[in-house]
């Protein structure tokens, strides 16, 4: 459904301006750098990183909501962005994304009825009829339709979140971006909200970008994750792969230090320790060689690209790590077994709150 190949965002900051006045020759910086990957019909890529590393604005260029994007963007095998080419209104046309902020996501100025009533008439929707969908819609992501008369700011972040999917079904969406879609909500409506949105994939069939900093959710929910640093992807592959035999230093620090259910088990040899470096100041070599426990000089003169530092393996690492990041799976649910219920052998998708 969504093929992205090289995918680079550069912009011009304050500190780059002053750089550009002191005659420094590169005033900008890259927020997404090399980005290529791809998710099919259906199917779910999470989208993992700290604060800062470039999620957000990788998913508005994949919109075409940079103008400062360059590389390509094919949708629905159809090359939509590419040098010289801008039809990104057929993605926007096909596509739904969910902002971070639900509230200020949605128009200020329309009701619930007609921020939803919009997208049913982009799809030529019987006017007669759009009341009784509009309904149908908010019963489908569990709001009364009461809430119809409401403005954004009559929501809570729950509710705004859920009118944001029922917009996405009404626009029958081949790609969902969804940007921390459960961002501040109490575990319980995460759960909900998570749900809902399999539901949705389930019914349609649309691929679904999620960007998230939860790993224990991305690991859960997605078909594939892709881990990004410094605004490029530095691992990407299967969810259960990356999860627990993640191979970057980088991938590996973020899956080992994330708790397990048997502390006995949890790995502790690599820790993530220092700062991410400012995307002005961008090390040479590897972005993460300076935090690196496993970085060797070549670290510093030469950057690792994904799919050729190590020929066949998607990860952007010279010397990628061979150990699990915690306990095998298997050890794991019996542990968990022991106190009588198992996480890691549900099946993906369902999330219990
Ligand atoms: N319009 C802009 N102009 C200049 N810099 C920007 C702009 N938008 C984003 N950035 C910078 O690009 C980098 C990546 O930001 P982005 O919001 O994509 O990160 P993120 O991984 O989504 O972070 P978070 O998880 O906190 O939302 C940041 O350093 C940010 O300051």
């Amino acid at each position: 459904m969504l093929d992205v190949k090289d995918l680079r965002v550069r912009f011009r900051t304050m500190g780059s301006l002053r750089a550009l006045v002191k005659g420094k020759k590169d005033p900008f910086i890259d927020a997404v750098l090399n980005v290529s990957l791809s998710i099919a019909p259906g199917t779910t890529l999470g989208l993992v990183g700290e604060s800062g590393s470039g999620k957000s604005t990788l998913g508005r260029a994949i919109m075409g909501l940079t103008k400062t994007a360059s590389g390509t963007v094919t949708f629905d095998g159809r090359t939509l962005i590419a040098p010289g080419l801008d039809r990104s209104q057929e993605i926007r046309a096909h596509s739904a994304m969910m902002f971070q902020d639900p509230i200020s996501s949605l128009s200020p100025r329309l009701r619930v009825r007609s921020l939803i009533a919009e997208a049913l008439k982009i799809r030529n929707w019987p006017a007669g009829k759009i009341d009784a969908e509009v309904d149908r819609l908010l019963s489908t992501v569990g709001l009364p339709a009461s809430l119809r008369s409401r403005y954004p700011h009559q929501l809570s972040g729950g509710q705004a979140r859920r009118v944001g999917v029922a917009r996405a079904l009404a626009l029958q969406p081949k790609l969902i971006i969804a940007d921390e879609p459960t961002a501040g909500l109490d575990v319980s409506v995460q759960g909900e909200l998570l749900n809902l949105l399999h539901r949705v994939q389930q019914d349609t069939g649309c691929a679904l970008l999620f960007i998230t900093h939860n790993l224990s959710v991305a690991q859960h929910f997605c078909d594939q994750l892709a881990i990004m640093y410094l605004g490029r992807i530095v691992e990407i592959g299967s969810a259960a792969d990356v999860a627990r035999h993640a191979q970057h230093p980088y991938a590996h620090g973020l899956f080992s230090a994330q708790p397990y259910p048997d502390p006995r088990r949890r790995r502790t040899d690599i820790q993530l320790t220092g700062e991410v470096p400012s995307l002005a100041q961008r090390p040479g070599g590897c972005d993460f060689h300076t935090r690196c426990p496993k970085a060797q000089p070549r670290c510093g003169r030469e950057i690792p690209l994904l799919g050729q530092a190590v020929p066949g393996a998607d990860v952007a690492c010279f010397y990628p790590e061979t150990t699990a990041c915690h306990a095998a799976p298997q050890d794991v649910i019996m542990a968990v077994n022991d106190e009588g219920s198992s996480r890691d052998d549900r099946s993906r998708g369902e999330v219990e709150a």
